[in-house]
């Protein structure tokens, strides 16, 4: 079973986010950039997806959303976990990605983690958890 997180990161809080979420989702989880990944995403059974709020409240548009489109259509039967960090919205991006998540057939797990800026030491615990959490999924 191959697992991977994949995240875009402007500023580096949600690059941060990734490395824990990687770190609790246990041995073997590959980590990558977007601009990075260049395997096949039906190789992989697990995926951890991170992007920000961007734009007005959607994903970012240069290089994280035109990754997603490319590959959503492959996310069905496929456990997602999605994660971002954000500034001074309410979340409307992540319950935006999740409704189109789910739509793929993808089974989401949980709600998307969504921590404000950069992970302080207590997000950073949740991170981890929420990468044990999907680990175990
Ligand atoms: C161009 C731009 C647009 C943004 N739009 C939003 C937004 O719509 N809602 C929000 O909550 N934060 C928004 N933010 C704040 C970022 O989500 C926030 O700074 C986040 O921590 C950046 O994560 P990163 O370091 O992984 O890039 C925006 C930031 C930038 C630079």
């Amino acid at each position: 079973m191959k697992k991977a997180v994949i995240y875009w990161s402007g500023t580096g809080n949600t690059a941060a986010m990734a490395s824990a979420i990687a770190a609790g989702m246990g041995e073997g989880t590959e980590l990558y950039s977007v601009d990075q990944f260049t395997g096949d995403i039906a190789e992989y059974d697990k995926i951890a997806f991170g992007c920000p709020a961007m734009g007005d409240e959607v994903l970012e548009e240069g290089e994280f959303d035109p990754f997603f489109s490319s590959i959503e259509g492959k996310l069905g039967g496929k456990k997602v976990a999605l994660f971002g960090s954000y500034g001074w919205g309410d979340g409307q991006w992540m319950r935006d990605w999740a409704e189109r998540t789910t739509k793929t057939g993808a089974n989401l797990y949980d709600d998307g983690l969504m921590v404000n800026g950069f992970p302080d030491a207590d997000a950073k615990v949740q991170c981890t958890a929420f990468g044990e959490g999907f680990g175990a999924y």
